[in-house]
């Protein structure tokens, strides 16, 4: 299996941790990762209820290849220690911890996840985190908490929160996500972990949805949290490679496994040249071809 560190994650479905329905069904979608809510999409008199549903629904069900992901309460809130505790229990693959602004705060989330796991049984280490950022401190500070700890998987903007604090609202062409989006970008980048863009909530504006999606793609995100399970197909089709990308992929690995062979790092192929940079996009593309089936077990295009 590849590193968890690598694996695809186009697609964050999250699923609100006090509705038993979605809870139950939410492995049908295909979802990359399925992130259950413990935080604003559950009221303040639910959030017990809702971490128990959660809890049981990680131990008893089975939710596929999805990665699980749980986003819990924030730490100026009473509802974290118990999220911690109960969801490292459960065996969660992801720890989201919203209004992430500091280094600090993923800190004191991995200390506590350590002591659950010591607690339980569970190899110190197993369960990995992620930061949401959703203010102007946590964007300034994106590279320090990218880094903060060994666990972390990646970051994502939340646009709803951030662009509150921003004293703005967002807007169909997110102009004003520009800097967010970028820095985020690159502080994952540097720090080789992955960037999630953030929800968009307009269920009925398909074309605001794929105009969006297919920014963030050219800028490279990861890929995107979501909130309805219509958006993962449209998300997984705009990143789905063309066939020419993917025959150009399979060129360029045969043409450095020749390189290779020849004892370089450097290859022509159609005169163009061809080193590890060009390399490792031609993997990410062959990557997105086998999760979008269109590649066979040998890695040959299937005609569809
Ligand atoms: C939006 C809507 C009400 C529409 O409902 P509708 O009923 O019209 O949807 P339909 O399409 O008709 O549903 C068809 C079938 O799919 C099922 N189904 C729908 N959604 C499903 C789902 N998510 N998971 C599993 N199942 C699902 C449904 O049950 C039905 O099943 P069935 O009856 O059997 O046919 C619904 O989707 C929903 O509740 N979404 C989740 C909302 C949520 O979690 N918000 C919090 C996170 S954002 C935030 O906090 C901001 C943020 O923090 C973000 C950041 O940090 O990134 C920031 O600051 O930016
Ligand atoms: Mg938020």
């Amino acid at each position: 299996m590849k590193d968890q560190k690598e694996r695809l994650r186009r697609t964050m479905m999250f699923v609100p941790g006090n509705n038993p329905a979605m809870v139950k069904d939410a492995g049908i979608f295909g979802a990359d990762s399925i992130m259950f809510d413990l935080e604003d999409a559950v009221s303040i008199t639910e959030k017990d209820a809702a971490r128990y549903l959660v809890y049981e629904a990680l131990r008893t069900i089975d939710y596929g290849d999805s990665e699980l992901v749980v986003r819990i309460n924030g730490l100026d809130t009473p509802y974290y220690k118990n999220d911690i505790k109960a969801m490292v229990k459960a065996g969660v693959d992801v720890i989201r911890l919203p209004k992430v602004e500091s280094a600090d705060m993923m800190k004191k989330l991995e200390k506590l996840v350590a002591e659950a796991e010591k607690e339980f049984g569970i190899e110190v280490g197993t369960t990995n985190l992620m930061a949401a950022i959703e203010s102007a401190k946590g964007v300034i500070n994106a590279y320090e908490i990218a880094t903060s700890s060994d666990r972390m998987i990646g970051i994502a903007l939340s646009a709803e929160d951030y662009t509150t604090d921003m004293k703005t609202h967002r807007y169909p062409d997110g102009q004003e996500l520009l800097y967010a989006r970028n820095v985020i970008l690159h502080a994952a980048r540097a720090a080789g972990i992955a960037a999630f863009d953030t929800v968009f909530t307009n269920m009925d504006d398909e074309e605001g949805f794929y105009r969006e999606t297919e920014l963030i793609h050219q800028l490279g995100f990861d890929g995107k949290s979501l909130v309805n399970p219509r958006q993962i197909e449209m998300v997984n089709k705009v990143y789905e490679p063309t066939k020419k990308e993917i025959l150009n992929a399979q060129g360029v690995i045969a043409a450095i496994a020749e390189a290779k062979r020849k004892g370089s790092g450097v290859i022509s192929m159609n005169g163009q040249m061809v080193d590890r940079p060009v390399l490792l996009r031609a993997e990410r593309v062959m990557s997105l071809a086998a999760a979008a089936n269109l590649v066979d077990e040998e890695e040959n295009y299937i005609e569809k």
